[in-house]
């Protein structure tokens, strides 16, 4: 651990390339036994933040020091000591599901034996067992992803980087990797991951940055970030397309003044940001407002997202 008491801290961290600034000066620390997240839409600089934290590749300025140690300098100790999970799927497609631990492990210089054991043990804790003789080619998209996830906890690593862990997967998959995740955190590893799904990042994450632009705009717990930048409900009025068009969506905002803390005008939809959803419901349909469609929800970190950039997460 660092001499702050962080697993990871960084100061000013900046990765340019060429003219283009991807990550402009960030600065983080992240706690032993936290899962803590980046959310920022594609593009925002997460994985190139994540490629930095991975020590393959080297910060254009600032300081970064994980595990207590200084990455500029010792890059391959640092990476020895991960877990990596990366966006892409890398499995050896040509070996078996076993193979892909246990020849991964031999990169670390894990004695043989002991690849065995651990890999068996792995593949039991990502629920693989039982595929553990087979191709890697015909597993679906989750299951690669949990073999994945298992691979990268063959060096018995105190802290695992995730980039889009669940990006590609179907629901119930997502499901079953988040799970698997959770109980990882429970066995006190530390977890530091990517997304652009704020249902990811509220299920998972203790803490997280919201990322926009190579920046960081906000920073805290899920929960702190909602009660922060936004109310405890949103409205969601639905229209036609056409009923939007132009300046119409500004126009059935402004008929709606003084009914919400704040009105976001989509594409789609309008946003009416609230403490109690159900009345302002009742006081939209008494200025006769007539949506196609009418929602009360939670706000969550998507609320926090346009708030924060006038933008929505996913497009
Ligand atoms: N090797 C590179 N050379 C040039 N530009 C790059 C390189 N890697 C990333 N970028 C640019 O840096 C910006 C940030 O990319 P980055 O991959 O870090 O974003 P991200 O938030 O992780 O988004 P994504 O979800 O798409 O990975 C993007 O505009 C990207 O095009």
């Amino acid at each position: 651990m660092g001499g702050d008491g962080y697993l990871i801290s960084a100061t000013g961290l900046v990765k340019r390339f060429g003219d283009f600034t991807a990550v402009a000066g960030i600065d983080l620390g992240v706690r032993r036994g936290e899962a803590f997240g980046f959310l920022g839409p594609n593009g925002a600089g997460k994985s190139s933040t994540m490629r930095m934290i991975g020590c393959v590749s080297p910060p254009s300025e600032g300081r970064l020091s994980i595990l207590g140690l200084d990455a500029a300098s010792h890059g391959p100790q640092i990476r020895a000591r991960l877990g990596v999970v990366p966006q892409q799927d890398s499995l050896d497609v040509e070996l078996t599901v076993l193979e892909n631990l246990t020849i991964y492990a031999r990169y670390f210089g894990i004695p043989r034996a002991v690849a065995q054991r651990r890999a068996a043990e792995l593949l039991d804790f990502v629920q693989l067992a039982d595929r553990a003789g087979d191709r890697v080619e015909p597993l679906s998209g989750g299951m690669k992803r949990r073999l994945t996830i298992a691979r990268s906890l063959v060096n018995e690593p105190e802290l695992v980087l995730l980039d889009e862990p669940t990006t590609g997967l179907d629901p119930q998959a997502r499901h079953l990797v988040w799970e698997r995740l959770y109980r990882l955190k429970q066995r006190g590893v530390t977890l530091v991951l990517t997304t652009h799904y704020m249902d990811e990042a509220e299920q998972l994450c203790d803490r997280l940055v919201v990322m926009d632009g190579g920046r960081i705009v906000a920073e805290g717990s899920p929960s702190a970030l909602i009660a922060r930048f936004s109310t405890r409900e949103v409205v969601e009025l639905r229209f036609d397309l056409a009923d939007l068009d132009g300046a119409r969506g500004r126009d059935i905002a402004d008929t709606l003044t003084g009914l919400a803390d704040r009105v976001e005008v989509l594409p789609d939809r309008l946003l009416l940001y609230t403490a109690d959803g159900d009345a302002t419901v009742t006081a939209v349909t008494d200025r006769g407002v007539e949506p196609m469609s009418v929602l009360v929800r939670r706000s969550s970190l998507e609320d926090v997202f346009l708030r924060l950039t006038g933008r929505t997460l996913v497009d």
